[in-house]
């Protein structure tokens, strides 16, 4: 990233109020981990975006320019826009319009998620296996979004982010204590070891789990969030409500790890057993084994996408087809010596995997299905309840017609049965209600009715709902109802599915096109964007400074000598040169400043609202860190320097050629002057001609 700049302390106050079942993390404790400067933290251009999205009155435009100086950033954004606009969108092609499509808060933490896996993708601690760490934790961020599309139990975007950073504890462990955080994986990995978190807590006096929890509250993650990951390593000792949405959001999380771990396994077994506990998990969120298994293969193919853009190792990713045509029995007779394994990587307690009564592969498709009875008379609703389980409906039951309203919207049942007379809101206006969402469209209603006249049969299809039953109600008459409801349930279903191959296919192509866009504006070797993004960038930002009257500078950077090093050594060593210049660059350039390669050992550094004399300072420190640079070559250390050329926008400049032609020059009297300094032929103020550094 460009900057280096280091993160401010104490800019906000830490509020450790961890759940109940978790054990709360000392709050002085965390401050002097915090202090230590050791615990992964956001950088560059990063901590600048979190700084603003700070501000009350930050505007987007801003927010897009600070965004704007990282293309890897403003790949991802993109990217991940893309994959959350609805199918009848245009892709997102620009960060303003990601930063629409995401806002603020998910903007926020999906660029503190991206600054640490580029920061934190290696590390000291040995046994840490960071490449494996990062892979998992983007599988679960893209599970975590797509099941959260399917169950609606949360923002999908802001689950994102918070699958990604959801085990950012166990790095935060390796990063603090690379060397006793290695002794406790290695502790961890024993046969009949103790489990991962209690190791930990003999070791640390914490665990990962309160320290992913205590970083996620301090960066100012919603709390509903950070109680659902706590819980999301034992959500069998939860004591959130069955339904409501808390659980089912840490039911998503739960899912979501269970297929991040089967990406990451390598060991067919394992993956067996964890796909059990992922299609029970997937039940209990009313996702059919068919719908998870589909969900699943869209998450790996994103996964491998996203995986090849971050740079990371993956193994191939699993058909969950096949896991999901291997059915629980194979699970079951996998899961012995596979689960304990897995647990003993990852300590959530997958859930137990119940064998079907009757042995059979697969749960009874209606056995996913919800139906919410709406009615004032308990008689009524018992009556009503056997019918649907008999038909093996999961069923949830109103008092009246506001708590039916309630439930509806959070349940999201596919079927609901109503009284035409209900308090507070009667049938016929819950059915207009409802049908006025999105939710409701989807529901097949079921009026019931004392009467069976025309004027109330008319009524009832005129507020919106699909069927009519006059009572007292008979029970062979409602099922056989039930089964046509089923039949245009199961019709909508398939819709639905269709629009969903659709829109994915239609986000796969968005993002190829942006890929292949991007991967024109990039160069392979050094990660920096390339001459023909230099070119449109430096005109862009001339635009700007020439309509605001602000100051402008670039820079040419030329190593040094170069030809010889390639000659000597080999172009390989040349390319590591390159690399290593690169990196330099990138650790020593301030946040707003923008550098491409524009040839092969030719830098472009725009540097936006820089007079000459910062300019200048600027190329100083960009100097002295590719002179402090060296490679070793066999035996050989390969010193790098390099000439730097700077120049600022002035006003009898016609145009950016002009610009560039003075920043050219000074590269050219740097050379010739004895190389490896910085040069300018533009007054400075004090002088002209100004050569500004030293051997
Ligand atoms: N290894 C490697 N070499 C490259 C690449 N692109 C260009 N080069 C080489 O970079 C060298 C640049 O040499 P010159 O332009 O003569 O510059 P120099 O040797 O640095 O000399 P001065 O600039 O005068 O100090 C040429 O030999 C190119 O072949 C690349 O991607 N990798």
């Amino acid at each position: 990233m460009p900057s280096a700049a280091s993160l401010h302390r104490g800019d906000h106050p830490v509020f450790l109020l961890l759940p109940p079942m978790s054990p709360p993390l000392d709050s002085t404790r965390f401050e002097q981990i915090r202090a230590s400067g050791d615990l992964p933290s956001p950088k560059g251009i990063a901590l600048a975006v979190i700084r603003l999205t700070r501000q009350q009155d930050v505007s987007t435009a801003e927010l897009a320019r600070v965004i704007g100086a990282d293309p890897a950033f403003v790949g991802r954004l993109i990217k991940a826009a893309n994959g959350l606009v609805a199918f009848s969108r245009r892709p997102v092609a620009s960060v303003h319009e990601a930063l629409m499509v995401l806002g603020l808060p998910a903007v926020r933490t999906m660029v503190l998620g991206f600054s640490l896996l580029s920061h934190y993708r290696r590390g000291a601690c040995q046994a840490f296996d960071y490449n494996r760490f990062w892979s998992a934790s983007l599988a679960r961020a893209l599970a975590a979004q797509v099941f959260a599309e399917r169950t609606r139990a949360a923002p999908a975007d802001e689950l994102f982010s918070v699958g990604l950073l959801g085990s950012v504890g166990e790095l935060a462990l390796a990063t603090l204590y690379p060397a006793d955080y290695a002794s406790v994986l290695d502790a961890a990995s024993q046969p009949r070891a103790a489990p991962l978190l209690e190791l930990e807590q003999a070791q640390f006096a914490m665990d990962h789990r309160e320290l992913t929890g205590a970083m996620l509250e301090d960066w100012g993650l919603p709390r509903i969030f950070i109680d659902a990951v706590a819980q999301a390593h034992d959500p069998e000792a939860t004591h959130l409500a069955e339904g409501s949405r808390a659980r089912r959001m840490l039911q998503v999380l739960v899912a979501a790890r269970c297929v991040a771990e089967i990406c990451v396994s390598g060991d067919d077994t394992a993956r067996n057993a964890l796909a059990a506990a992922l299609f029970t998990e997937g039940a209990r969120l009313g996702i059919e084994r068919e719908c998870i298994a589909a969900d699943c293969e869209r998450i790996a193919a994103l996964w491998t996408e996203w995986g090849s853009m971050l740079q990371l190792e993956q193994p191939g990713a699993p058909s969950f087809a096949d896991l999901a045509a291997a059915g629980p029995v194979a699970a079951i007779a996998a899961k012995a010596p596979a689960a304990s394994q897995a647990r003993k990587r990852n300590p959530v307690q997958l859930p137990a995997t119940p064998l079907p009564a009757d042995g059979a592969a697969g749960e009874p498709a209606a056995r996913a299905q919800r139906a919410l009875i709406v009615d004032d008379e308990p008689r009524t609703r018992a009556g009503l309840r056997a019918v649907l389980e008999q038909a093996h409906y999961e069923v949830h039951e109103a008092g009246d017609g506001r708590v039916g309203m309630e439930l509806a919207l959070e349940l999201q049942p596919q079927i609901m049965i109503l009284d035409w007379n209900l308090p507070e809101l009667d049938g016929p206006d819950l059915v207009r209600s409802l049908r006025q969402t999105r939710i409701g469209q989807a529901i097949y209603m079921i009026l019931l009715t004392h009467s069976d006249d025309d004027e109330h049969l008319v009524a009832a299809f005129e507020a919106g709902a699909d069927d009519f039953i006059a009572k007292p109600l008979r029970p062979r008459v409602l099922a056989a109802r039930l089964r046509a409801g089923q039949r245009v349930v199961r019709l909508q279903q398939e819709v639905e599915r269709e629009h969903e191959e659709i829109r994915h296919f239609a986000s796969q192509l968005a993002v190829t096109n942006r890929r292949l866009h991007e991967a024109a504006l990039t160069d392979a070797l050094t990660g920096f964007p390339n001459r023909r993004y230099a070119i449109d960038r430096i005109q862009q930002e001339w635009s700007a400074a020439q309509r605001w009257g602000r100051p402008m500078s670039c820079m040419i950077i030329d190593l040094d000598n170069f030809k010889q090093i390639n000659d000597t050594y080999g172009h390989d060593v040349g390319d590591e040169v390159l690399r290593s210049a690169a990196d330099a660059l990138r650790g020593a350039l301030r946040g707003q400043d923008v550098v491409c390669r524009t040839g092969g050992d030719e830098f472009l550094a725009i540097c936006p609202e820089t007079d000459l004399v910062h300019a200048l300072r600027c190329a100083e420190r960009l100097r002295c860190a590719l002179d402090s640079l060296s490679l070793q070559a066999g035996d050989a250390r390969v010193a790098i320097s390099a000439s730097i050329g700077v120049a600022m926008r002035e006003h009898w400049m016609p145009d950016v050629d002009a610009l560039m032609k003075q920043a050219d020059l000074g590269a050219y009297l740097a050379k010739q002057k004895g190389r490896n300094r910085v040069a300018t032929v533009q007054k400075t103020g004090e002088s002209a001609g100004g050569v500004a550094a030293a051997d």
